[in-house]
């Protein structure tokens, strides 16, 4: 083959893990070598030549002593699979294996070994171990194991047969391995640069699920309908099933750091999102860690790359938390650099209605003011006027959710008004007088000068649903009239237009139905107008919202993604029994779950801490933190989440005593990355750290007494903020990467689990040990 000119190269997934287990002047060198290989792959000094016995696999020089292994996909198309030292590529060629999975369509690459081999082999090798070598003779392709990997009753796999794991999609060539297996340890060992599809099959199964559950969430997603030409790399590197690189960049930073493998590698679940188009608004939900944010930022760079250039900043990102926000606008800063920001307009949800009321000149000069503010507000009201028969934090809700909620005005509004999901059933007349005491309420914060952000929402989105009404009136004109038409005193709607093109939202969850009414009115009814994310069994703000009857009509639209990326299979497995019973509405009236949810990460179990008295506890967090510390250095990433402030505060005292910085996470992003970061419960949300300790985790404190008060006198408010507490707990626990603990003193929360295996008594201490560190592969 004679090759010319320009070339593309891509990386193939998990050729990365390889590639940075290499020494550092090796991999310094393949970024030279990337560059001159796309240049020209035919210059003389990358002695670009294909491998004995091989169609399409070719070796280059990167070094003197190291070679790229790069597959020919099709015209000016290579992808780099592997980087190996010179003197190991040229012997048993035979060991290379480039291949289409015939379920999936996608480009795979092993080096396969016998396992008697690999334990020779430093720990890093790049092959997978296969059982037994194969027959010289065997074709690349077997309709069953072979007599020598013994489909025996150890076998973790032995109840799906060969056959099953073959329709499931792992790679025809590792399947009698996949029969051998009898072990976490082999299984962990097989997997580890298997191909990634058989690598997320066999978790699954090991983790027990079973064979349609795998195909259904697994298999059947990422599997191609019509019948695969196994020869035709060229169409398999289309396929969102291949995992690589884009063509000309990111290479380098897949190989610099493994936590930039978010903008090289999109599952192929992941990437089918990200490009589709989608004939009206579209959710994704999925369980904490499964990428949902990920998508959201490649789906706004896919808007925005299909959009011609504008001034203004055409998409919208949003989202409900301040502190994620300036995560958002790094990351988005990360994939796509500041031309690309520069086209979005990244703000929280609740910036953005503020300043809508701002350009409206509405609102004067009112202080703004959170939820919790206003229940205090609410309970300053009642004590002065005496009332008793109802409480704060009721009226708060009901005129969050109810009255601000649906947008109600006036006192017949609110006599008609649905209350689905509000609990307590009330009287016409006690409707008249809490109607009464909204309007108290409301008339007492305005002569306080103060609002509250949920009513700054609700302004902003009357505003913007009148611009909307008055652009859909300009053109329903303009159509009848087959030209512009504008009375002379209709001047004032020329022009008008709506504020994007696109709306993508992040941690849709939490918005409130006047955030949907505004996000609603601010982009025009048609495809792609509202790509939304996030995941009822994270709602941690009582905002719960029925999507359709605000416009937002995902029906048909939504999908789900299962694969975790941050939490081990050890804690996501505990995680989910936080939830308990409850079950979760999916923002449209319908419920939703997570199934299918699932790791491919490995970790110590999750550690429970009982300590005698608050000051145990205490001194147990700065033990637990110490240990995290000294064994990883800076880079322990370590994080506290406790459920109140003031608790936040001691833990951070004692940690100073310990010796340990800290920082409290706020409503900027703790930046601090040598210290612990410590916050409330809520401060979490949509962060991640690798070692996390949940304190406080106590009966009273999670859930609150008050709410454990709600039993009988309110059942189903009782039953929604049971609901939130758990979800609360459930976030703070999937933030953790690597290890988590729970600790509590006096009688444990009723969320955790009941049995007392995993509990270790915080006395002495020396209970505290080992198995609150990953094992060394637990991450890539
Ligand atoms: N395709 C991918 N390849 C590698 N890493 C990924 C990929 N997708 C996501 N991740 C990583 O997984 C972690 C979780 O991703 P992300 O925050 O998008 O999840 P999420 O679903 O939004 O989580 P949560 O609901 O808990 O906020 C991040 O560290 C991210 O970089």
């Amino acid at each position: 083959m004679s090759v010319h000119g320009k070339a593309t190269l891509r990386l193939l997934d998990k050729a990365d893990k390889q590639i940075r287990a290499l020494p550092r002047p090796v991999k310094g060198a393949i970024y030279d070598f990337q560059y001159r290989f796309r240049e020209n792959p035919a210059t003389p000094g990358l002695q670009f030549k294909r491998l004995q016995g091989h169609d399409l696999l070719y070796s280059a020089r990167v070094t003197s002593d190291y070679r790229a292994l790069i597959l020919h996909a099709g015209d000016n198309d290579y992808i780099l699979v592997g980087v190996r030292a010179r003197q190991d590529v040229y012997d048993n060629l035979d060991r290379f294996r480039t291949q289409i999975n015939e379920v999936t369509g996608a480009i795979e690459f092993l080096e396969i070994v016998p396992s008697t081999e690999i334990d020779a082999q430093p720990p890093e090798t790049a092959a997978v171990p296969v059982a037994a070598p194969e027959p010289e003779s065997a074709p690349p392709s077997r309709p069953t194991a072979p007599a020598n990997a013994p489909d025996t009753p150890q076998s973790m796999f032995a109840h799906i047969g060969a056959e099953g794991l073959r329709e499931l999609g792992v790679t025809e060539v590792l399947i009698p391995s996949a029969m051998a297996v009898d072990s976490e340890e082999t299984l962990l060992r097989l997997i580890k640069y298997a191909p990634s599809m058989t690598e997320e099959v066999l978790l699954a199964l090991a983790d027990g699920k079973g064979f349609d559950e795998v195909l259904e969430q697994i298999t059947r997603p990422v599997a191609v309908p019509e019948p695969v030409d196994t020869s035709d790399f060229g169409a398999a590197l289309r396929r969102p099933a291949t995992r690589v690189s884009t063509e000309d960049t990111d290479l380098q930073d897949a190989i610099e750091d493994p936590f930039n493998r978010w903008k090289v590698f999109l599952h192929p679940a992941q990437r089918k999102l990200v490009r589709r188009s989608y004939k009206g608004p579209a959710r994704v939900s999925g369980g904490p860690g499964t990428g949902k944010t990920i998508v959201a930022l490649h789906r706004v760079k896919y808007l925005v790359e299909q959009l011609p250039p504008a001034k203004r900043k055409q998409v919208l990102l949003t989202t409900f938390t301040t502190n994620l926000v300036a995560d958002l606008r790094k990351r988005l800063l990360e994939l796509g650099g500041q031309e690309l920001v520069d086209r979005v307009d990244i703000v929280n949800i609740d910036k953005l209605a503020s300043r809508i009321v701002t350009e409206a000149a509405l609102g004067g000069r009112r202080r703004r003011i959170n939820d919790l503010q206003a229940t205090d507000e609410w309970r300053d009201m009642l004590v002065e006027l005496g009332e008793t028969s109802w409480d704060a934090e009721f009226l708060s809700a009901e005129w969050n959710q109810v009255i601000l909620g649906q947008g109600i005005a006036t006192r017949s509004g609110y006599f008609r008004a649905r209350r689905a999901g509000r609990g307590q059933r009330i009287s016409r007349a006690q409707r008249a007088r809490i109607w009464e005491l909204v309007e108290r309420f409301t008339m007492r914060l305005n002569e306080k000068g103060v609002w509250t952000y949920r009513q700054v929402a609700e302004t902003a989105a009357r505003v913007k649903a009148e611009q909307a009404a008055k652009i859909e009136e300009n053109r329903r004109r303009e159509e009848e009239h087959g030209a512009v038409f504008l009375h002379r005193q209709e001047q004032s709607w020329a022009g008008l237009r709506y504020d994007y093109e696109h709306i993508v939202v992040d941690e849709a969850q939490d918005l409130s139905p006047a955030h949907w009414t505004l996000l609603r009115a601010m982009v025009a009814e048609r495809d792609d107008d509202i790509f939304l994310v996030g995941d009822t069994h994270q709602r941690i703000y009582d905002n719960h919202v029925s999507l359709s009857s605000l416009g937002v009509n995902i029906r048909g639209r939504s999908s789900r993604l299962t694969l975790s990326y941050r939490t081990t299979r050890q804690i996501l497995g505990s995680a989910m029994r936080l939830l308990g019973d409850e079950s979760w509405d999916d923002m449209d009236d319908q419920s939703d779950d997570l199934a299918g949810y699932r790791s491919v990460l490995t970790g110590p179990p999750l550690r429970f801490l009982a300590a005698a008295t608050p000051e145990e506890e205490l001194d147990t967090v700065a033990e637990v933190v110490s240990g995290w510390h000294r064994r990883y250095g800076d880079e322990a990433a370590v994080a506290v989440a406790a459920p109140t402030k003031s608790m936040v505060g001691e833990v951070q005292r004692r940690l100073l005593a310990a010796g340990l910085r800290s920082v409290t996470i706020g409503s900027d992003a703790a930046e601090d990355s040598g210290s612990v970061h410590v916050g409330t419960l809520h401060r979490f949300k949509g962060l991640e750290y690798r070692h996390v300790l949940i304190a406080g985790a106590a009966d009273g404190i999670i859930p609150r007494a008050a709410v454990t008060r709600l039993r009988d006198a309110d059942p189903l408010r009782y039953r929604r903020e049971l609901q939130k507490a758990r979800s609360l707990l459930f976030v703070a626990a999937t933030r953790a990467r690597d290890a988590l603990v729970i600790a509590w003193s006096g009688t444990p929360s009723p969320f955790l689990p009941q049995d007392t295996e995993s509990v270790s008594s915080a006395q002495g201490g020396g209970t505290i040990d080992g198995a609150l560190f990953a094992p060394d592969n637990a991450m890539f």
